[in-house]
């Protein structure tokens, strides 16, 4: 394709995508309102509707879809609760053109108006320019944007093959997934030439970015147990060893008031830090009062760029994410709690062991056995997703790039994130293929948070960068292969 024709057709695919504006946003409203909370087990069939709508989306696309059944899983209480079903989609087999294969997740955290929500979490509402919900951006604003991008191409002409992989389990930690890909690694992906995830953020609220790696995450439930049943504080309260007080006991021996991490030999495998990626580091444009506005607090535990940019992305992290069977409804209960779990997280980065961090955790029983507590601790690890780090001198970063540059202007910041998507180690270590993280939204769009929302720009703009991002790999895509082959002929 010459350089005048694919600027025509991006041209003509840009008007389409700004022409269909309304269509693409009535289709948010769709999905975001199906309240598909991997985390809440009775929101489960949601979930299971929501991964109904999704396939029903690419089989209108014309993909091939196959809705893989993974059975089910074992909540720590025992009880069994199916697992959504992992859509597998398939669309255009040209040999000529490369095959993307795109992940995305359409679950969603928890959200409820009382958590201090300003619209209805599951209605889509658009107020400035903002479209707020559960989901807008994490993750169904950037899957939808992705599917317009390749239905306004299936409206013209595909110059690349369709791959499409979306769950809905990620934000419970991707259950199930990594069984699945090492089955299909000889199928499904054994023609893949690239693999692009659209999560996560932009670092700026405005300007663009590629993401080269993101944390893993290892998560923990502590559970200490006396009787087996609540009892009253006047009649129980000072005889006994409490629970509760003793699961406080345990996490505040966690992480001291600095944000570092109290366990010991945490640190110990972490890569450490050369001058040269200390040099990148002071490089990257970062906003710090912005994302201290972003976040609402009045201070960080650190106060240069540097420092803040380090600890999100290439240091673990400790969180404290609640307290299961305490009382937390408004008004006052006297009661002694008689169970209680606490959950936390660490944050991993290379090249942290989950094993290892496992094993470390069990620091716990040391913290807990000074007490004399006749109590029972279980602590337990559900959950451990690796860290991924990638090479940005794939040609996926190449095309990427030079996809945001057309669309938005500018050069994207090249970040790391400090969240975690499972899928993008476990593609990279099963597949062996190349992956990019491509986020469309920004840093102040709220992910997991109140009143998350997409802005329409990011996306509307987040559709044009992906359909001009079809039309780069394939160019460059054939352009490497053309080299190549002059390579083996001379
Ligand atoms: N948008 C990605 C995301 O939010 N991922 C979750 C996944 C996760 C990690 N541990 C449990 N779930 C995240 O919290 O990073
Ligand atoms: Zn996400
Ligand atoms: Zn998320």
């Amino acid at each position: 394709m010459s350089s005048s024709s694919s600027s025509e057709l991006e041209l003509e695919i840009f008007q389409y995508i700004d022409g269909h504006q309304s269509d693409f946003i009535k289709d948010l409203k769709e999905w975001v309102a199906v309240q598909s909370d991997s985390v809440q087990p009775d929101l489960r069939k949601e979930v299971i509707r929501m991964m109904v709508l999704a396939a029903d989306r690419l089989a209108a696309l014309g993909a091939t879809v196959n809705s893989v059944n993974l059975g089910s899983h074992q909540l720590p209480n025992g009880q069994d609760l199916p697992l959504p079903p992992v859509i597998l989609g398939e669309l255009g087999k040209d040999p000529q053109n490369p095959t993307v294969c795109f992940y995305g997740h359409v679950d969603v955290q928890p959200a409820k108006k009382e958590d201090g929500w300003k619209t209805d979490p599951y209605t889509l509402t658009e107020i400035n320019g903002n479209l707020y919900g559960r989901g807008a951006t994490d993750n169904k604003g950037p899957v939808l944007a992705w599917i317009n991008a390749v239905e306004t191409f299936r409206a013209l002409k595909l110059v690349v093959n369709f791959k499409f992989v979306i769950e809905g389990m990620e934000e419970a930690g991707s259950l199930g997934l990594e069984k699945l890909l090492e089955e299909e690694n000889q199928c499904f992906f054994s023609d893949v030439d690239y693999i692009v995830i659209s999560d996560n953020v932009w670092l700026s609220n405005k300007k663009p970015a590629l993401t080269y790696g993101s944390r893993g995450n290892a998560c923990f439930l502590v559970e200490v147990e006396c009787g087996g049943k609540d009892l009253h504080s006047g009649t129980f309260g000072g005889i006994i060893h409490e629970p509760l007080t003793d699961l406080i006991a345990l996490l505040d021996s966690l992480v001291d008031p600095t944000g570092h991490i109290q366990i010991p030999g945490i640190y110990d495998s972490v890569a450490a830090l050369t001058e040269e990626e200390r040099k990148l580091y002071e490089s990257i444009e970062f906003d710090l009062e912005e994302h201290k506005k972003n976040s609402g607090v009045k201070k960080f535990l650190y106060g240069t760029k540097e420092e803040i940019l380090l600890h999100l992305w290439r240091y673990p992290s400790l969180s404290i994410h609640g307290i299961e069977g305490a009382f937390h409804e408004p008004g006052i209960k006297t009661v002694i709690p008689s169970k209680v779990i606490g959950k936390f997280s660490i944050r991993q980065v290379p090249h942290m062991d989950l094993s290892v961090v496992k094993r470390q955790v069990r620091h716990l029983e040391g913290v807990f056995s000074r007490r004399n507590s006749p109590n029972k601790l279980k602590v337990s690890m559900p959950l451990g997703a690796k860290p991924w780090l990638a090479d940005v001198n794939d040609p996926l970063y190449k095309a990427a790039r030079r996809a945001i540059k057309k669309v938005f202007g500018e050069d994207p910041d090249f970040i790391r994130d400090g969240s975690t998507v499972p899928v993008a180690r476990m593609f990279q270590t099963i597949t062996q293929k190349s992956v990019i993280m491509f986020p469309i939204g920004a840093a102040d769009d709220g992910e997991h948070s109140q009143n998350e929302k997409i802005s329409r720009h990011n996306y509307i703009e987040g559709t044009k960068v992906f359909a001009a991002f079809f039309l780069e790999i394939s160019k460059l895509h054939r352009h490497l292969h053309e080299t190549s082959n002059m390579e083996i002929k001379n």
